[in-house]
């Protein structure tokens, strides 16, 4: 039986994935093999020895301790593009709604309403306070073009926009996906200057924390609109409040308030909302609890951040399963403990991704525990499990 702890309230359509003859699934699970995890911090959070794989439903994982899960040989999953449509969705709305005064305009129609006036009246006699431009023609920057900001910028050009990308790293599965509509630039000085409207979808990290800040802003075009559904920490909270005063800033949509931003004029609030539909919930639930699954049950690894993919189908009795770092003559140590022992490979595969690697051997017999052992000490292996087939 695999105990399976969640940090957040997942979607039955996950859950129902864990079969309960396999898996125990409840949040007050004690050693558990597997996490599934939404935003919940896990930064402080405490390894039991037992935990083998923390699956993110949802894109970012800066609320795991990639670099500790690594080091203890736990595989870190996230679901890339289960809730992309979601965002996309928000998005569109985030651009109307920077746009039209929408928000302030209904605050307004209340406050009308409360004050006992003549509501019909008053609005065709004040309404001129919230005109607000149309999107068409208009100037789109997306900075990082995957899974949303293809898909915001696919959608973009139909509304008539001019829309500018920038992503150094964009992947080939992405760019097939990307409209052709659009100029791709190759600095972000350039989406800076020339765009009316800005949305980011890059993930949370050093080089991206803080990039808008007082020095991008004062690049921008006056009375610019900025959306950021991507991650608080990008859009530094003073620098934008500075710039929201002055009106160079013309509104900020952000799905991650805090203190500041909550009440601040020409600021839109959201409650981190992005993936917050059921379509989205389901979709990253059961992506997560199915690559939770295929790894404690095979050792298969599908859309991690910290290690490869490898998938290998079952030949031979014992499946023997090493995460180590990538360094030389890995597979070599491993080859040469199993060798004294007779153990003949039936099928074998090793990946590496960055700094760690992932060796997957079927052999025709059980491995026995001093194999384990001595395979635990080789220098540099940090984990190694053995399924029985
Ligand atoms: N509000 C929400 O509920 C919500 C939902 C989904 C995703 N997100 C956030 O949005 C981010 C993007 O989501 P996604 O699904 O598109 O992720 P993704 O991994 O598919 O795309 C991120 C893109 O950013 C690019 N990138 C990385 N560093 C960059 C940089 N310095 N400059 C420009 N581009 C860079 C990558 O090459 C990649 O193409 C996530 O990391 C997450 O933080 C928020
Ligand atoms: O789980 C959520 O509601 C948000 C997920 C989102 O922030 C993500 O990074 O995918």
């Amino acid at each position: 039986m695999f105990r399976i702890k969640t940090l957040n309230r997942i979607s039955p359509a996950g859950l129902s994935k864990l079969d309960n003859t396999r898996f125990s699934v409840g949040d007050e699970t004690d050693n558990p093999d597997g996490i599934l995890v939404r935003s919940s911090e896990m930064g402080d959070y405490v390894f039991p020895d037992t935990l083998r794989a923390i699956a993110r439903a949802g894109a970012g994982t800066n609320n795991i301790p990639v670099a500790r899960c690594s080091e203890a040989g736990i595989v870190v999953f996230n679901t890339p593009g289960a809730n992309a449509n979601a965002v996309k969705e928000l998005v569109l709305c985030s651009l109307f709604l920077s746009s039209r005064k929408i928000v302030s305009g209904i605050d307004w129609v209340k406050q009308l309403a409360r004050k006992g006036e003549d509501v019909a009246a008053a609005v065709e006699k004040g309404k001129a306070a919230f005109v607000g431009p149309e999107l068409e023609g208009k100037s789109l920057g997306i900075v990082g073009l995957g899974a949303v900001g293809v898909q915001v910028a696919n959608v973009a050009v139909k509304l008539g926009m001019k829309v500018y990308g920038y992503d150094p790293f964009l992947s080939v599965e992405h760019a097939l996906n990307l409209t052709r509509s659009i100029h791709r630039v190759m600095d972000l000085e350039s989406i800076y200057k020339t765009c009316d409207y800005i949305t980011l979808h890059v993930p949370l990290n050093p080089e991206t924390k803080g990039m808008i800040n007082t020095d991008s802003i004062h690049m921008m075009k006056g009375h610019v609109r900025i959306i950021n559904l991507a991650r608080g920490e990008l859009v530094d909270t003073k620098d934008i409040l500075e710039a929201l005063e002055t009106g160079k800033v013309g509104c900020y949509i952000t799905d991650f308030p805090n203190n500041d931003l909550a009440l601040a004029k020409n600021v839109v609030a959201i409650p981190h909302l992005g993936a917050s539909t059921p379509e989205s919930e389901d979709n990253c639930a059961a992506m997560a609890a199915m690559e939770l699954k295929d790894y404690l049950e095979n050792g298969n690894i599908k859309n991690s951040v910290n290690l490869p993919d490898v998938s290998m189908e079952f030949s031979g009795m014992d499946r023997l399963c090493v995460i180590h770092k990538n360094i030389p003559n890995m597979l070599g140590s491993i080859i040469s403990i199993l060798s004294p022992e007779n153990m003949n490979i039936e099928n074998m595969v090793n990946k590496s991704k960055k700094d760690y690697a992932y060796t997957m051997l079927d052999v025709n017999s059980k491995v026995p525990e001093n194999v384990i052992d001595k395979i635990k000490a080789v220098e540099g292996v940090l984990r190694v499990r053995v399924i029985h087939h």
